[in-house]
């Protein structure tokens, strides 16, 4: 017998997969048709893209599931000068592999579908039944800066994730690299590069190449085991308004962490430390009214738990993808080897004032 979600988890793979050829394509392209959302943060073609494309195959693979995704069809029904581009990459964008691409299925069949398959990702999410979490393209701001991002895609079931995948086409396809202190910075998808991070609840984590035909073999991956803090370094995002910056210096000090702080946009940090290429991934809150969105940290979460770390928020709690579209009921991110976690949160909470 097949294992459990292992049809899940092939097609999950595959839709990143694909959907990042497309992405890709928009990170080489001087123009990424950059618009502003009502928050004032950015979304490009390729979001849009990526997300229509994740949500065709799963439509076509999985169609009674729910689905909460980032980006929507609003901005686009008025504006067609945005919309065309889309369409144009998205009708365009197959794996490589025939069989592949067979398998994977789910296309966009005209424009009016492309706004349609878009909106499907409005779900509220919530405690019960499949409900996906897509960002089409995590760190908008990394991949508009030629830095980090991710494409994430998580299945939960009554508000557990089961499934969680990872595409991060800047990051090294050696497990083995360290994080060079530019990681986070000037990055290409040349030669070398494009990583695909799994994992399935009880069944471990793996990396594999991100490719752009069908998926390779994966490989297992473990977190680092961190004996000594002062070896030992934090891996936070490059922005100062999404983590703050001050209080993770305070904590590095107080916790004899000597190394500088590796900076990178993107869930791409989950996938570093759970590969051992990073050791704590560190988010701490900015402001008492954001709230995390659960396709920030949905994929993320399984892949370093199922390598061996805990992740929880700052108050200890495990994150809670249950509520609904954002994680309300959590504040930041700890996520650390399991061995150590216990230590970073009780100095996460000296510093932030929680005990
Ligand atoms: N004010 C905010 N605080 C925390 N995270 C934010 C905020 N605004 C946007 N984000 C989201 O944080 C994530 C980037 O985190 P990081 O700074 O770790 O790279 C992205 O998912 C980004 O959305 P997006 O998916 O649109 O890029
Ligand atoms: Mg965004
Ligand atoms: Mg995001
Ligand atoms: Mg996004």
């Amino acid at each position: 017998m097949a294992s459990p979600y292992a049809r899940e988890l092939e097609i999950a793979q595959l839709a990143v997969q694909r959907a990042a050829i497309l992405t890709k394509r928009v990170f080489h392209e001087k123009a990424k048709g950059t618009v502003s959302k009502d928050d004032a943060s950015p979304v490009t073609i390729g979001d849009f893209g990526a997300q229509a494309l994740i949500i065709a195959a799963l439509r076509a693979n999985f169609p009674g599931d729910a689905i909460v995704a980032e980006e929507e069809a609003a901005q686009l029904r008025s504006d067609d000068k945005l919309r065309e581009p889309i369409w144009g990459l998205v009708r365009d964008t197959k794996l490589e592999d025939d069989a592949a691409e067979r398998l994977l299925g789910g296309g966009v069949k005209d424009v009016d579908d492309l706004l349609e398959v878009l909106d499907l990702g409005r779900s509220p999410g919530g405690r019960k039944g499949r409900v996906w979490t897509i960002d089409p393209i995590d760190g908008t701001k990394g991949f508009l800066r030629g830095g980090q991002y991710a494409l994430a895609l998580a299945l939960l079931e009554d508000g557990d994730v089961k499934v969680g995948v990872l595409g991060c086409p800047n990051l090294p396809v050696d497990d083995e690299a360290p994080l060079a202190a530019d990681i986070g910075a000037n990055q290409t998808d040349a030669e070398g590069r494009g990583v695909i991070f799994s994992a399935v609840v009880g069944q471990g984590a793996t990396s594999r190449p991100l490719g752009t035909g069908g998926l390779a073999q994966g490989k297992r991956i473990k977190m680092k085991e961190v004996t000594d803090m002062a070896s030992a370094s934090f891996c936070e995002s490059v922005e100062s308004c999404h983590s703050n910056q001050s209080e993770a210096a305070q904590i590095a000090q107080r916790l004899g962490i000597t190394k500088p702080s590796v900076r990178m946009d993107s869930q791409a940090k989950y996938g570093s430390i759970a590969r051992g290429a990073g050791d704590i991934y560190l988010r701490l809150p900015t402001s008492k009214t954001y709230q995390e969105k659960i396709w920030d940290h949905a994929a993320g979460d399984l892949i370093v738990r199922e390598a061996g770390g805990q992740v929880t928020d700052t108050k200890g709690q495990r994150l809670d993808f249950g509520v609904g579209r954002t994680l309300a009921t959590n504040s930041g991110v700890i996520a650390a080897p399991a061995a150590v976690h216990g230590r970073v949160l009780e100095v996460v909470q000296e510093v932030l004032g929680l005990k």
